[in-house]
């Protein structure tokens, strides 16, 4: 077996530590095996990292990783993370940012303001879905990340998440009630929570359908969408847009940045 062979082979763990949710996904000979996730804490110590590794790997019944790769973003999380995975893999951990080799040409002012799991999303978009492509990314933020035809990132869109939207109007409005992200039967809402599912749900999708015919025709051509992230199949369906719903995006551009860095 070629050395080549033999690191695609490897069992690597990959870990995206967003804003809400740490999700940890193990690699073995490049299929994802399993994925765990848990909230993202405010602060947390190598020992608390280094044992959600565990217990990750005890209840997906995979073995230890030999390689590991971090997209945190949520910088005071970075170091303790880099740690953890380093303590629980072969070798150093590798860490999505500057002095990463990614492949990826960026329209970015400073690239390095680009967040680590939309470097992966892009990375992942292009190698399995194609170019031109849009990723909207559904989580704490609905981020869109835009790559022309001929492989560019070309940069994106940063918005509040529906989740982020729904808690903002109950925290600042005292009859607002915290409602559940699902579509109301109507625009026009008849009832408090009614209306409040139309502003969040239905608004969330007129902004992604809007913004896309808006990305249409800057870019000058219709790209494919892909959505990932939480309630991404709900979101698909309440587009105009056709999407194809691609839930390990993140995960899989971070096995592929793991793989590139090998070489
Ligand atoms: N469409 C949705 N349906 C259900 N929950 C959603 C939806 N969109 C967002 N959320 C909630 O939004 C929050 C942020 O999403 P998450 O994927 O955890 O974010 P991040 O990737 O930023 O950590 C979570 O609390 C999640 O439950
Ligand atoms: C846009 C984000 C907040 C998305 O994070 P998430 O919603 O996954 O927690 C993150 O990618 C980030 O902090 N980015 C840095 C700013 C940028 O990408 O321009
Ligand atoms: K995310």
């Amino acid at each position: 077996m070629g050395e080549r062979e033999e690191r695609a082979d490897k069992n690597v763990l990959a870990v995206d530590v967003g804003n809400t949710t740490t999700r940890l996904g193990l690699f073995s000979a490049g299929e994802l095996a399993g994925t765990w996730e848990l909230t993202t804490p405010a602060r947390l110590t190598i020992d608390e990292a280094r044992l959600a590794v565990l217990q990750a790997l005890e209840a997906l019944g995979v073995p230890a990783p030999e390689g590991a790769i971090l997209a945190c973003v949520v910088p005071s999380l970075v170091d303790v993370w880099r740690a953890a995975l380093a303590a629980s893999c072969e070798g150093r951990a590798l860490v999505v940012g500057p002095g990463l080799k990614t492949g990826l040409r960026m329209r970015y002012d400073d690239p390095s303001e680009v967040g680590a799991d939309r470097v992966a999303d892009v990375v992942a978009a292009r190698a399995d879905h194609g170019c031109p492509v849009v990723v909207v990314d559904l989580g704490t933020t609905t981020n869109f990340e835009v790559v022309n035809a001929q492989g560019v990132f070309l940069g994106g869109v940063i918005a509040p998440g529906m989740a982020l939207g729904a808690r903002a109007l109950n925290q600042a409005a005292a009859r607002l009630p915290m409602v559940e992200l699902h579509a109301p039967a109507s625009v026009i809402g008849r009832s408090t929570r009614a209306a409040m599912q139309s502003g969040v749900v239905l608004g969330e999708v007129a902004r992604i359908d809007g913004l896309l015919d808006a990305m249409t025709d800057e870019l000058g051509q219709v790209a494919q969408v892909v959505l990932t992230g939480d309630g991404a199949r709900e979101m698909s369906a309440l587009l105009r847009h056709d999407a194809c719903v691609d839930d390990t995006l993140t995960l899989r551009g971070l096995w592929q940045l793991w793989r590139t860095n090998q070489r």
